[in-house]
């Protein structure tokens, strides 16, 4: 191998190695968010209350549109991810109500 196969073979691994890291983070960033919205769905079955709650959704979102602006994210992407989380927990928490 040349010098420079081996410089990019070096900087491959150090990226994954990166990136490996991250994907743990966000693995147990998500496990703790779950967490909370566990419970979140205990109370609200507890007290009749509906899953889901647009008015909250749409500042979730509003906010995180600006969140990922000032992260250089794809906005779009940011808000299509947040919704997959959030309909996995309204399913959640309707399993719970049920
Ligand atoms: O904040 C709530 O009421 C939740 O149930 C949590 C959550 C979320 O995952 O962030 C989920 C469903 C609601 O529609 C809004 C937000």
């Amino acid at each position: 191998m040349t010098d420079d196969t081996d410089r990019a073979a070096a900087l491959l691994r150090e990226h994954r190695e990166s990136i490996d890291r991250l994907d743990a983070i966000l693995v147990y960033t998500l496990a703790e968010r779950f967490t909370h919205t566990q419970a979140v769905g205990r109370l609200k079955a507890e007290h009749s209350l509906p899953p889901s709650d647009p008015s909250r959704e749409a500042r979730q979102i509003e906010r995180l549109e600006w969140l990922a602006k000032e992260a250089d994210l794809d906005p779009e992407f940011a808000k299509k991810f947040l919704g997959f989380i959030i309909s996995e927990v309204i399913r959640h928490h309707e399993k719970l109500q049920n």
